[in-house]
């Protein structure tokens, strides 16, 4: 087994201060910092075909912020495992992004709210993160655990949630490119229940649970979820069968994440290209949303994107990502 990559965090600050460049000079490249750190206002030239042009997170899509930070040739390096010095980095600056009166509501019933720089103890069994060649990084078992043994948990205190497409983007923008690019990879929809509503957010475990690889065929699937009375996913693991020493721990995403709602809350596919769905689902999403251009108004108050800072433009180029993702799959599928 070959030694996980040390991971250097010498470098890491809070917030990220240079991502923004300037949206009058055309010249402006990556790189040309105006000392801007509210990604609100941060314009990042992107390259779209031969085109340059300027976004934030409120213009965005979250592929152009892939594309942006160069996430397919940074996954075409091996990933480190992150030391506990990144996760709580990432905590840190989630709860620097948020408002704390979302964080507040969020956590209001929770027996372990938020409390991001505190260590939480994950792994209840003997697991380890590692290298699982075509995987990435993913979990694996260091002694045989019998089936039945409570493997990890993923509280609340570890869990971002964006309520919006937006919020994920400007927190993208205030982490280190390499960072952004494992959140994308980490992240997916889930219904949420607030006071007064149930929504779409996006969720991602800043913690190394983020490493749980899926299962895909159910004759793999080792792991799985507790759930509660309503049959909802507790976010505490156990192992479904016997597991042997040196085996990958695998659950079915689908357990926890409500992939039909990928769409909607602004995850694109890139970051989550081989997990998402089969192809038919892609499709049939992107046929929605091109019948949806046909009639805005209605489209905006079914999908709930109204207010989530989704112009027109940025629509058209989410078609073109779509034609371009289900390429991108199909080349993966192929590989
Ligand atoms: C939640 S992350 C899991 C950790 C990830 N492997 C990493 O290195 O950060 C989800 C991503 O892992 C990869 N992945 C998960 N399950 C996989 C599988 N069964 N085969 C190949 N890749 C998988 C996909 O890239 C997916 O987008």
């Amino acid at each position: 087994i070959a030694p996980a990559l040390m991971e250097d965090t010498s470098s890491l600050s809070a917030p990220q201060e240079c991502l923004a460049f300037s949206d009058d000079n055309n010249d402006a490249s990556i790189g040309e910092c105006l000392n801007e750190s509210d990604p609100l206002t941060v314009f990042a030239k992107t390259k779209s075909g031969e085109d340059f042009r300027y976004c934030n997170a409120v213009n965005c899509t979250t592929d152009d912020i892939w594309d942006l930070f160069q996430c397919d040739e940074i996954f075409e390096n091996e990933r480190p495992i992150h030391a506990d010095a990144t996760w709580r980095y990432l905590r840190k600056i989630y709860q620097e992004a948020m408002d704390p009166d979302f964080l507040s509501e969020v956590s209001a019933d929770e027996e372990e709210p938020f409390s991001f720089e505190t260590d939480v103890v994950i792994f209840q069994a003997p697991i380890e993160a590692r290298h699982s060649p075509g995987k990435g990084r993913g979990l694996f078992a260091k002694e045989d655990i019998p089936a039945g043994t409570t493997l990890f948990r993923a509280p609340l205190s570890t869990h971002a949630i964006f309520p919006t497409d937006v919020s994920f983007r400007k927190y993208l923008l205030m982490i280190p490119a390499h960072l952004a690019c494992d959140v994308m990879v980490w992240s997916y929809p889930v219904l949420l229940e607030l006071t007064n509503s149930t929504t779409g957010v996006i969720c991602t475990d800043l913690s190394e649970t983020s490493f749980l690889n899926d299962a895909v065929d159910d004759d793999k699937e080792n792991a799985k979820c507790r759930t509660d009375s309503d049959g909802i996913c507790e976010m505490s693991y156990y192992a479904l069968t016997n597991i042997k020493a040196g085996d990958e721990i695998l659950a079915k995403y689908a357990d926890f994440s409500s992939t039909e709602l990928w769409w909607d809350v602004g995850l694109r596919s890139k970051g989550w290209d081989y997990a998402n769905d089969d192809e038919d689902d892609r499709s049939n999403a992107s046929e929605e949303e091109d019948e949806g251009e046909d009639e805005p108004e209605e489209n905006d108050a079914a999908d709930g994107k109204d207010g989530d800072g989704m112009e027109e433009s940025d629509a058209e180029d989410d078609d073109d990502d779509e034609e371009e993702d289900d390429d991108d799959m199909k080349e993966d599928e192929d590989e």
